[in-house]
């Protein structure tokens, strides 16, 4: 329950999505065996006649994206959504707007986890670049300065959220920059036998899923740019002849992951992105073992999470309370700098410091906190 005492929690999600996950009944039955209630949010009408809500769970990536190209009727969207969000602070997003579109900037992500302390378990992100011109002589520079080596991956800066922005190549040699289609990053590719493995995040807990990805690759001077979408690679039934290992590097020896890795992955990356829902896509670089992060997603498919729905909701429900919490910590904060102020006074003047009234501005502010909550 929340600091309004609703028990409602207000969801979107595309069309597609609602269909595949079965959400309308199947998590609809969860909340409702645990007491709360599923209601879709309309962002064509005003927000204020259809809560109250204590809890928001989104997946509104492709709206932001094309809110982030300019198209109108998304930014009012999104802004009749932050005004509303602004006016109810007591509502908790899953996961707040902001954090979500940082995140489908590649390059922030990829950002986050250089700053982060991953790589003293040596767990990595490969160096990145961004190209923003078609020209060849610019970007063969910009590449040299990165060291960004060959073969490398160029992605869409901005994952939309459409299915072309999994479209991407894998460029071999200079003859292959005429291929690079800005605004994209650029990203060395790293060789790892053709497994992935897909982190799927719910606030404190996870589930690794094993996925095809693509096969070993090297600099070459012949081979042309391979041009590629990742929903044809890495989907459970993907059958993709990109990640047909070839027969030199077939090996027996199965890749293997480790999880006292995997959990740093997800606890570090939840906390410095400030999201519950999160799909984590790490690679085993072969020799080195070093795990390497390619691609975070914000609330992906957790296709073969067990008891989704169950875990689904408990981590909603976990965001609701911590949320409260940490709003209450808050009010105490500026419960407590607003005591200082006239306690400090009481103890300059040389006065016993240890006296534990409360003052006029303390109680008032008390209250203050007594009605919010
Ligand atoms: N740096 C890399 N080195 C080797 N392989 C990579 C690298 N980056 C991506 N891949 C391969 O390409 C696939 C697609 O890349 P990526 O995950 O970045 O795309 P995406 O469209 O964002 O994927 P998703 O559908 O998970 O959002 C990966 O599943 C993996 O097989
Ligand atoms: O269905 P959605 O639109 O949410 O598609 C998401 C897709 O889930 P799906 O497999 O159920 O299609 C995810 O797959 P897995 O990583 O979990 O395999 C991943 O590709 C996300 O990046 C996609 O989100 P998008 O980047 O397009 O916003
Ligand atoms: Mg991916
Ligand atoms: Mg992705």
């Amino acid at each position: 329950m929340t600091e309004s005492g609703s028990k409602v929690i207000g969801y979107w999600l595309s069309k597609k999505k609602i269909l595949k996950l079965n959400w309308t009944t199947d998590f609809a039955d969860v909340c409702k065996k645990h007491g709360y209630s599923l209601v879709k949010l309309n962002l064509d009408k005003p927000l204020e006649d259809q809560g109250p809500f204590s809890i928001i769970v989104h997946k509104l990536t492709e709206v932001i994206g094309q809110s982030i190209l300019g198209d109108k009727k998304a930014e009012s969207i999104i802004n009749r959504l932050e005004k509303y969000l602004e006016k109810h602070p007591e509502i908790a997003m899953v996961d707040p707007l902001d954090n979500v579109r940082r995140l489908m900037y590649r390059s922030s992500s990829y950002d986050i986890i250089y700053t982060s302390q991953l790589h003293e378990m040596d767990v990595i992100t490969p160096t990145f670049v961004e190209l923003y011109s078609t020209d060849i002589n610019i970007n063969k520079e910009i590449l040299k300065a990165a060291g960004i080596t060959y073969p490398f991956l160029c992605k869409q800066s901005v994952a939309l959220s459409t299915s072309e922005s999994h479209t991407m190549c894998i460029i071999f040699n200079e003859r292959g920059l005429k291929d690079v289609q800005p605004p994209c990053v650029a990203q060395p590719f790293v060789n790892h036998n053709a497994v992935l493995f897909k982190l799927y995040v719910l606030g404190g807990r996870y589930h690794v899923v094993r996925r095809p990805s693509l096969k070993n690759f090297h600099p070459s001077e012949e081979e042309e740019t391979i041009f590629f979408n990742s929903h044809d690679v890495s989907k459970p039934d993907s059958r993709s002849a990109l990640s047909v290992l070839d027969e030199a590097e077939a090996t027996n020896t199965p890749v293997e992951a480790d999880m006292r890795r995997m959990d740093a992955i997800v606890t570090t990356l939840r906390s410095l992105l400030g999201m519950d829902l999160l799909g984590i896509d790490v690679v085993v670089e072969n020799n080195s073992n070093r795990h390497v992060i390619i691609d975070i997603n914000a609330y992906p498919g957790y296709d073969g999470y067990p008891d989704l729905f169950e875990n689904l909701f408990q981590c909603i429900v976990e965001a609701g309370d911590n949320h409260r919490r940490s709003r209450l910590s808050e009010c105490h904060l500026l419960s407590a700098k607003v005591t200082a102020r006239p306690s400090h006074a009481i103890f300059a003047a040389g006065d016993n410091c240890d006296h534990g009234g409360e003052t006029a501005v303390n109680q008032a502010a008390n209250k203050a906190i007594e009605r919010q909550f």
